[in-house]
């Protein structure tokens, strides 16, 4: 028997069209993906449903939690047995760990997008939707949080990541690789991620500035995010963890106003740790109080800072997310 998936488009390339005279890659009054049920409803029973058209750049955390609910409502009222949502890549990392994070299921969800629009040679918008409803038609599927799903390759929100501007492999997990892929026939996981934890917020209303650390950076940017009123902040510090010396005392004002500083690294694979013990290392920044992400690049570690400020006990929440 088919299985019933809920698809919920919100934008992104997958949904343009390239413009005939200028050339640009631009959303359409009608969304091209819309008129393409006939080929889906051999794979399973879509119900499908937009939730927005928006390029992604244009996503912030409101729509993010917004399909979080749109999600929570239709796996509390109807039948279905996975989630596929459309969206584009530039942020759809962002999202998929956002709902990662944040709901609560053990169904399929995943995300998938294209590097190429609707009507450009080489479209890769539907093949990659007919990926992502096989696999969230998988029983494998099942219990291994939200997935990305482009190129053939099944990821974990957690950590795929985004790293080539054009290429349709763009998305990658560095270090880990992908947790599976579609073949022609197939739908076949050759790794399962770690349990996951799952933090119920009601809004978000907090926010949380995302720096990357440079060489010779000066305290000025950091003082001025405290007088914005940010309530946490996510530093991407060098190497293995460590932050130029004149950061050092901002730092230590920012912990002593209890304002969380995460501590991630800006170099594309590893995992920050306290390993120095130099001015700025991360041995010291970590007695100062910084916390340290499990891996995650610097934009999931600020939306995982984001949902543990929301959380109903931000300090448990945070205990559980940085607890290296
Ligand atoms: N390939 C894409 O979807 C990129 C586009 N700029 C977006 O994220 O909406």
């Amino acid at each position: 028997m088919l299985k019933s998936i809920l698809l919920i488009h919100t934008g992104g390339t997958i949904s343009m069209q390239i413009h005939s005279d200028s050339g640009a890659v631009v959303p359409t009054e009608n969304n091209p993906l819309t008129f393409e049920g006939d080929k889906l409803k051999q794979y399973a029973n879509v119900i499908e449903i937009e939730a927005f058209n928006l390029p992604s750049p244009h996503i912030t955390p409101k729509e993010m939690f917004l399909l979080k609910q749109i999600v929570d409502k239709y796996i509390q009222e109807q039948n279905i047995d996975g989630v596929v949502i459309t969206h584009g890549t530039d942020t759809l990392e962002e999202t998929a760990y956002f709902l990662d994070l944040t709901v609560d299921t053990t169904i399929p969800i995943v995300l998938t997008g294209a590097m190429r629009s609707s009507n450009e040679i080489g479209s890769d918008g539907l093949y990659n939707l007919v990926s992502a409803i096989k696999v969230a038609c998988s029983d494998d599927a099942k219990n291994k949080g939200v997935l990305v799903v482009l190129n053939d390759e099944i990821h974990t929100a957690e950590n795929v990541t985004k790293t080539h501007a054009s290429n349709v492999s763009t998305f990658q997990s560095p270090q880990y690789g992908p947790i599976g892929f579609i073949s022609k026939s197939i739908v076949h996981f050759h790794h399962s991620p770690n349990h996951r934890t799952v933090f119920p917020i009601q809004n978000i209303t907090k926010r949380v500035a995302l720096f990357k650390v440079y060489a010779g950076m000066e305290p000025d940017l950091l003082e001025s995010s405290i007088e914005l009123g940010y309530d946490g902040i996510v530093l991407e510090g060098l190497g293995q963890g460590n932050v130029p010396p004149s950061l050092v005392s901002i730092i230590e004002d920012i912990i002593k106003k209890d304002i969380p500083i995460v501590l991630v690294s800006r170099c594309f694979n590893g995992i920050a740790q306290d390993v120095y013990g130099y001015v700025g290392g991360g041995k010291v920044l970590k007695k100062q109080g910084v916390l340290f992400a499990q891996g995650l690049n610097g934009q999931k570690a600020r939306l995982a800072l984001l949902i543990a400020l929301n959380h109903p006990n931000p300090k448990n929440a945070i205990d559980q997310i940085f607890s290296i």
